[in-house]
C-alpha cells in the first residue's frame, strides 16, 4: 500500500511519521527545499518530552505525477485545495483520496472529482509545526474517518494495521462527524481569536461562556436536526481538555496568516442564507475575523 500526502505542514508530518511505520509513505511539499530537509535529516516528532526521528520519501509537488500512489492524504489547508484539486483532477483517477480538512466547504468540490474512493476526516489530533520537519504533539487524540463515495475496502489497511497508536473510528455518516467538528470549530476559534483568549478563558469566564452559547445556538438553528444531542456538552468538554491552548484561528491571526473562517463560519452563513435564517452574532464574528486578516493583509 503506498501512501502519498499532500502537505508538509503540522497534519501532514504527522500523518507521515506515523504511517511510515508500516507503510511506503511520500510526503509532497509545497518547496523542495522542505522535501530535501525531510529526505536528508527527517520528521523529528517530539511528544511529552520523548523525540523520534521518521524517514518517509519526500518529494516536492511538481514532480507529484511522476509517483504512483494507492492512496493519498490531502493535508492542506481548505483555502489551499483548489490547486490541489486542479492536480488531482489530471493525474490518475485510481488512488483513494482522503480529505483532512476542518469545516465542510470542501464537500460540494469533492462531488466534481472523478475518484472513485473518496473518504472525509476529521482529524482530533493536536499538533504544532515549529521548523521545517520539526513537530510537537500536544494531544494525541484519533481520526474520525467517513466515506464520501466508493467504500470503506480501499483504505482498510490502513485503518487495521495502524490501531491502536494512530487510531481510525469509522464513522458511518460524513455530515454528522463533520457538523461535530464544525460546531467546535465555529464556537472556539472565532471567539479565542477575536478575544485573544485560550480555549479554556471561554468557559471560564462567565460572559464569554454566553457569547460562546449564543453562537452555538445560532449555528444550531441551522443544523438542528443533523446534531448529536451531546454537541455543547462536547464543545465545553473540549475547551477543558485543550485549556491551555491557542486555537488554530488565534495562531493564524497572531502570525499574520489567512484563516479557515470561510471554511468553517462562512459555511455556515451560507447553509443558514439558503434557509433564510438569520444569525446576527455568528455573522458580527465572521465580519471580524475577515477584518483581522485584512489589517493583517494591509
Ligand atoms: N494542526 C492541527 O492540529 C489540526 C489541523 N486540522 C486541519 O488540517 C488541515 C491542515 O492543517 P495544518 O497541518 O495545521 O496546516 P499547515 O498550514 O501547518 O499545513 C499546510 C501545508 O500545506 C502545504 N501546502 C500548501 N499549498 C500546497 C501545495 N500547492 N502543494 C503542496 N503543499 C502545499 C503548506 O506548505 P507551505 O508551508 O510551504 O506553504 C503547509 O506545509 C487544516 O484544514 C486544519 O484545519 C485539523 C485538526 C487538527
Ligand atoms: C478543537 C480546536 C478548537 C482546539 O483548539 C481546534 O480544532 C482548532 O484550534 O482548530
Amino acid at each position: 500500500m503506498k501512501v502519498g500526502i499532500i502537505g508538509g505542514g503540522a497534519v501532514g508530518l504527522f500523518f507521515a511519521a506515523s504511517l511510515s511505520q508500516w507503510f511506503p509513505v511520500t510526503v509532497f511539499t509545497r518547496t523542495q527545499e522542505q522535501a530535501h530537509t525531510i529526505q536528508t535529516k527527517g520528521i523529528k516528532v517530539e511528544e511529552a518530552g520523548e523525540l523520534s526521528v521518521r524517514f518517509p520519501e519526500a518529494a516536492p509537488m511538481d514532480q507529484f505525477s511522476r509517483h504512483a500512489m494507492d492512496c493519498i492524504f490531502i493535508a492542506v489547508k481548505q483555502y489551499q485545495l483548489p490547486a490541489i484539486l486542479e492536480r488531482l483532477k489530471e493525474s490518475s483517477l485510481s488512488p483513494a483520496l482522503i480529505f483532512l480538512q476542518n469545516g465542510m466547504s470542501h464537500l460540494t468540490v469533492l462531488k466534481t472529482l472523478p475518484h472513485q474512493h473518496l473518504y472525509v476526516a476529521a482529524v482530533e489530533h493536536g499538533v504544532l509545526k515549529s521548523d521545517t520537519a520539526d513537530i510537537h504533539v500536544r494531544g494525541r487524540g484519533q481520526t474520525k474517518i467517513a466515506v464520501f463515495r466508493g467504500d470503506e475496502r480501499a483504505i482498510s489497511a490502513i485503518v487495521e494495521q495502524a490501531a491502536p497508536s494512530f487510531p481510525f473510528e469509522w464513522k458511518a455518516d460524513y455530515e454528522s462527524m463533520l457538523l461535530g467538528k464544525m460546531a467546535a470549530n465555529s464556537v472556539i476559534n472565532p471567539l479565542t481569536a477575536v478575544l485573544r483568549v485560550t480555549n479554556g478563558e471561554l468557559i471560564s469566564n462567565p460572559y464569554y461562556l454566553k457569547m460562546a452559547k449564543t453562537i452555538y445556538r445560532e449555528f444550531s438553528s441551522v443544523f438542528a436536526n443533523k446534531l448529536s444531542a451531546g454537541a455543547w456538552e462536547e464543545i465545553v468538554h473540549i475547551c477543558r481538555k485543550t485549556a491551555p491552548n491557542r486555537s488554530s484561528m488565534l495562531k493564524d491571526i497572531e502570525s499574520k496568516r489567512p484563516t479557515e473562517v470561510d471554511a468553517i463560519l462562512g459555511y455556515v452563513l451560507s447553509q443558514a442564507a439558503e434557509k433564510d435564517l438569520k444569525l446576527p452574532a455568528l455573522q458580527a464574528l465572521y465580519y471580524m475575523i475577515k477584518g483581522l486578516e485584512y489589517k493583517e493583509a494591509e
